[in-house]
């Protein structure tokens, strides 16, 4: 068992009902989440999914959003933002971007789990404007510059 953080998640009304996000292994990465309202997503199309849900996340960690493997390759439904980032300090109702990327439409259905949650560790950063930076053998060599 790995060390867990704790989310304080609040259920909003339109979440009333649902299950919250949990993880459908013992061995899972993320928690599964799923939807709070029905629609069509056509072929192409994207909307901000409904959860019913706000969480309020430790100092110091961020939880990503991320797309579902079997929606993604079944009906290529994936997270437009992937992965979505939810910050600590967000108190609304968290959202899922989903797309549709294939040629049909592709329903969705209120209580179908749609993407998942994994917390992480956040590492901030100062920065420190300087005139010149150190040389390196890769210099401002990048997109593919190595090779295939
Ligand atoms: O998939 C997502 C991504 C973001 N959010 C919420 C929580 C997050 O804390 C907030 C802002 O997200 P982000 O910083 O990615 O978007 P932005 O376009 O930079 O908006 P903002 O100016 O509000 O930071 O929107 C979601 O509910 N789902
Ligand atoms: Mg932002």
């Amino acid at each position: 068992m790995t060390a867990e953080i704790t989310i304080a998640i609040k259920r909003l009304p339109n979440g009333e009902g649902l299950p919250l996000p949990a993880y459908a292994t013992a061995g899972a990465a993320g928690m599964d989440i799923v939807a709070a309202e029905a629609l069509t997503l056509e072929p192409g199309a994207r909307h901000a999914v409904a959860t019913g849900f706000a969480i309020a996340i430790p100092e110091g960690y961020e939880v990503q959003v991320r797309p579902r493997s079997g929606l993604a390759l079944k009906n290529g439904i994936t997270c437009l933002n992937t992965p979505g980032t939810i910050d600590s300090d967000y108190r609304g109702e968290v959202k899922v971007i989903l797309a549709n990327l294939s040629v049909e439409g592709f329903a969705i259905e209120r209580g179908m789990r749609i993407a998942q949650l994994v917390p992480a560790p956040v590492q901030r950063a100062r920065l420190d404007e300087v005139d010149a930076l150190d040389d390196t053998d890769r210099g401002a060599g990048g997109f593919g510059s190595t090779g295939r």
